[in-house]
């Protein structure tokens, strides 16, 4: 069976999607994990792998114009991706001719809407992250006698470091770091720890080091749940800026745009807040880099010498608005 995929990243954080909607039938759960495991290996994946596979399917309720599912490169299914919903933000606007409407995601409607290019030939969305909590029963955290940690040092961790745990609905704890311990090794061994077999988050968290620049601009490095060390995370660049705004607010007020930079990029955000309610505005480039006609049968024993691959020029171009922005 032949499939169609796209290579598609949002700050250098990068996915295949597939719109499982034009398969002549659907894939088992093996078949989702095997091909997307097969795809995304960065030693013999496609196309140098990815960070994960976006599916692109009906709503299931039909109360919005598509429905988004993101199976991690290990296999495991996340419940949101802030920088994959902006790409199939796009995907679904091209497809449908629209420009402002709701996904479905795993656990609620996000509002997503064109946004004003980047740059020349570098396409952006502006996508909401939403729900937010903080409850150790949302994050499936397991800290001793803990319903949320805010801002506290977690001596099972670190000694010294702070850390905050947000649901944006996916799971992420967070550090506010300077420069050294933002490029240190810290950030590694806590997330590899807390990704493997541990007691307090048995389920994988995504973990980020947060740099504060400048009043509205911050520094995210994220390594993510089911992945390892991303250029970018769009939850946790949203959960990070949310924290700026409620932690440091000499750095950043609710309803106000931040630059957050990333190893692959830049984003804009803006967290606001609505008594306990919070949400986020995730803005930023949904670029397709090549699209991809294989073999479903070829790709799963990860065989990918017949495959069609026709590139963009759209990855040219986002390599020209990096050049603008400066980290
Ligand atoms: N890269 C994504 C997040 C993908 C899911 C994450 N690894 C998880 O398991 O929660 C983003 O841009 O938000």
């Amino acid at each position: 069976m032949d499939i169609q995929l796209i290579k598609v990243h949002g700050s250098g954080n990068t996915f295949f999607l597939l719109d499982t909607t034009k398969l002549p039938r659907q894939l088992t759960k093996s078949e989702i994990v095997a091909l997307t495991q097969k795809l995304t290996d960065h030693k013999n994946g496609l196309l140098g792998g990815a960070d994960g596979l976006l599916l692109v399917g009906d709503s299931q309720k039909n109360d919005a114009a598509g429905r988004m599912r993101v199976i991690n490169a290990d296999g495991s299914e996340a419940s949101m991706c802030g920088n994959g919903l902006r790409t199939v933000a796009r995907y679904l606007a091209q497809k449908n001719h629209a420009e402002n409407f709701e996904v479905e995601t795993m656990y609620q409607n996000l509002h997503v809407q064109k946004a004003q290019d980047l740059f020349t030939g570098v396409s952006a969305f502006k996508v909401e992250i939403s729900p937010v909590s903080f409850a150790a029963q949302d994050l499936k955290m397991h800290f001793k006698a803990k319903d949320q940690v805010i801002d506290e040092i977690l001596p099972e961790l670190s000694d010294t470091l702070k850390f905050t745990a947000v649901a944006v609905p996916n799971p992420h704890l967070i550090s506010f770091v300077d420069d050294a311990t933002l490029q240190g090794p810290k950030l590694e061994r806590i997330a590899a720890y807390l990704n493997g077999e541990n007691p307090y988050f048995p389920e994988g968290v995504n973990v980020s080091f947060v740099n504060l620049r400048a009043k509205d601009e911050i520094f995210v490095r994220t390594y993510e749940r089911g992945v390892g060390f991303t250029n970018a995370c769009g939850t946790a660049m949203s959960a990070s800026s949310l924290l700026t705004a409620r932690l440091y607010p000499e750095y950043a007020n609710f309803d106000d745009t931040l630059s957050v930079y990333n190893p692959g990029g830049m984003v804009k955000t803006v967290p606001h807040k609505d008594g306990n309610r919070y949400w986020i505005d995730l803005i930023g480039n949904a670029t397709f880099q090549d699209y991809i006609t294989l073999d479903l049968s070829a790709a799963l024993k990860q065989d990918f010498t017949d495959v069609e691959v026709q590139k963009t020029t759209e990855q040219k171009q986002y390599l020209q608005f990096i050049q603008t922005i400066t980290k």
